[in-house]
């Protein structure tokens, strides 16, 4: 060791010893030129390249310098001991990144590279039509040179994609509607955003697992799938048809599908739409890795009978059955008739979702929701055209466990059998279910108590062949009697009270 600091001394001693040499024997613009070509041999014999990314270049914000900050946020938040930090507009995220002259070790297909973060002083403001900063940024990226073609190649293609999936999770999400019609803002968009917030995940979401699982599959491949896409020739888009009685839970399933792979989402309201070029300017409008969504879509486009469909899903929930609402709507439907004036016609959406113009953007989903599967046109039924039909259904048992926990923390019921047995005729709605463990949430005991009781009085009455609305109505009444006993409870207790009070006082 003491043989290392001595060489290490008598090294540098050398060195100061040919810097006060070249000093005094040559002028300092000779010097300048003497310690470039130094610079210049030195590389000639160095195994490494080094490639300088400045924040500006010339006068242009250097996309590459961002992606390189984004990228190194990924690797950089675990490993650096100092770190900047910092959180873009429209973003509730906080990203790390490399602190001023640090520097931080990665590695691409095996070969190793390092990153150092250069901040200097600018000295002299050459002229420019916007001011610049006072420090001047960049990286310098050091690598071998036997790697700088692969480097090259693949390694900053991969940077620039890894930031932007970065960029895209950190950026809050957007809800865009196209409520104002055809109409373009000042900059030219057709679409209006909001910050999309819906907290539906898939957790949340009460639906058999199995089922649930299938579809976080199906969406994550689709997600992945650009290769496989590319490779067989097909529109990277897919569609899926999410059907079943009100509050089932088909805008939550939407929102928790843009939650699960972080889309935005568009909501596509139709009847706002006046002709099929405009729902093409419309649809051009979107951005990739985005979910376009038609909710009612037998009430949206003309299907059949527009009128009859759209004040039956109007009077949502008013049915008795399900599938009974859908028989009636088959027998009164008269089909085909062109009633609004809006011209959309199905072909021209079709044409979005499956023809030559669906290709023009990516990795797009199309979401189409209906309460009235039977009421919707073959075509839009076909094999390939919707990928995935999804029925959502009546509460089932696993999916009221879901519920229970995520309303109550209840991971097991005592009444398990019984609720099994009677909660698939009940035919109760997740929504209802909902709102019924939300009203009872303090007291758990009495909020599975009572919708035992419900979902028995339901089953009853379907096997029974009573109304629906009989038993709705029974509860109602119940429900005001008791609000009322106990209303006069609360009176007498009230009144019992200020007797105390009056007691007291008298005392
Ligand atoms: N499967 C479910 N899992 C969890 N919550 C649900 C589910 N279904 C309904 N809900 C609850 O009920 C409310 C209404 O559900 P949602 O709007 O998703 O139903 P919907 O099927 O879209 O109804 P509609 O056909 O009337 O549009 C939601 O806010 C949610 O809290
Ligand atoms: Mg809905």
């Amino acid at each position: 060791m003491k043989e290392y600091w001595t060489s290490l001394a008598s090294l540098l001693g050398v060195l100061a010893f040919c810097q006060s040499i070249v000093n005094s024997i040559f002028p300092p613009e000779l010097r300048f030129a003497i310690l470039k070509l130094t610079g210049r041999l030195f590389n000639l014999f160095s195994s490494y390249v080094y490639f300088d990314i400045t924040e500006i270049d010339g006068v242009n914000t250097n996309e590459l310098y961002n992606a390189v900050q984004l990228y190194l946020s990924s690797s950089v938040s675990i490993s650096g001991t100092r770190l900047s930090l910092t959180r873009a507009v429209n973003s509730s995220a906080i990203t790390f990144g490399l602190a001023n002259n640090d520097s931080i070790a990665d590695s691409f297909n095996g070969a190793a590279v390092l990153w150092e973060h250069v901040v200097t002083q600018r000295h002299s403001q050459s002229f420019s039509w916007r001011p610049l900063p006072d420090e001047k940024r960049g990286f310098t990226l050091r690598i071998s040179k036997n790697d700088k073609s692969l480097v090259l190649d693949s390694y900053l293609d991969y940077i620039m994609e890894r930031a932007a999936e970065i960029r895209r999770k950190n950026q809050d999400r957007l809800l865009y509607t196209n409520s104002r019609g055809g109409s373009l803002d000042a900059r030219g968009h057709p679409w209006e955003s909001v910050p999309f917030k819906h907290p539906s995940t898939f957790d949340t979401l009460a639906m058999d697992p199995a089922k649930k699982l299938e579809i976080m599959r199906d969406l994550r491949d689709f997600a992945e799938g650009q290769e496989f896409y590319q490779r067989t020739g097909r529109a990277w888009k897919r569609g899926y048809l999410l059907y079943g009685p009100p509050g089932t839970g088909k805008s939550s399933m939407i929102a928790a599908m843009a939650n699960f792979l972080g889309y935005d989402i568009y909501d596509l309201e139709l009847t706002e739409v006046h002709n099929n070029s405009e729902l093409r300017k419309l649809l051009m409008k979107t951005s990739s890795k985005s979910i376009i969504v038609i909710e009612d879509i037998d009430c949206s486009i003309n299907l059949g009978n527009r009128k009859k469909s759209c004040s039956s899903a109007g009077n949502r929930g008013g049915s008795s059955n399900f599938y009974e609402a859908a028989a009636e709507m088959r027998g009164g439907a008269g089909g085909g008739s062109d009633e609004g004036g809006n011209s959309i016609t199905l072909s021209g959406l079709l044409n979005f979702t499956d023809g030559l113009w669906s290709c023009c953007g990516s990795e797009r989903i199309f979401v189409f929701t209906t309460n009235h599967v039977e009421k919707l046109d073959p075509a839009l039924l076909r094999s390939g055209r919707m990928d995935m039909h999804i029925f959502m259904s009546y509460c089932s048992f696993p999916a009221l466990k879901i519920l229970l926990k995520n309303y109550l923390g209840v991971e097991e019921v005592d009444a398990k059998n019984e609720i099994e047995a009677v909660i698939d005729k009940a035919e109760m709605t997740p929504a209802d279910v909902s709102e019924l463990l939300i009203k009872n949430r303090r007291d758990k005991d009495k909020a599975v108590a009572e919708l035992l009781e419900i979902l028995k009085e339901r089953a009853a009455a379907r096997c029974g062949g009573r109304r629906y609305e009989a038993v709705e109505e029974e509860q109602e009444k119940r429900a005001v009697e008791e609000s009322k006993e106990g209303a006069e409870e609360g009176s007498e207790f009230s009144s019992e009270k200020s007797e105390e009070e009056d007691d007291e006082k008298i005392k």
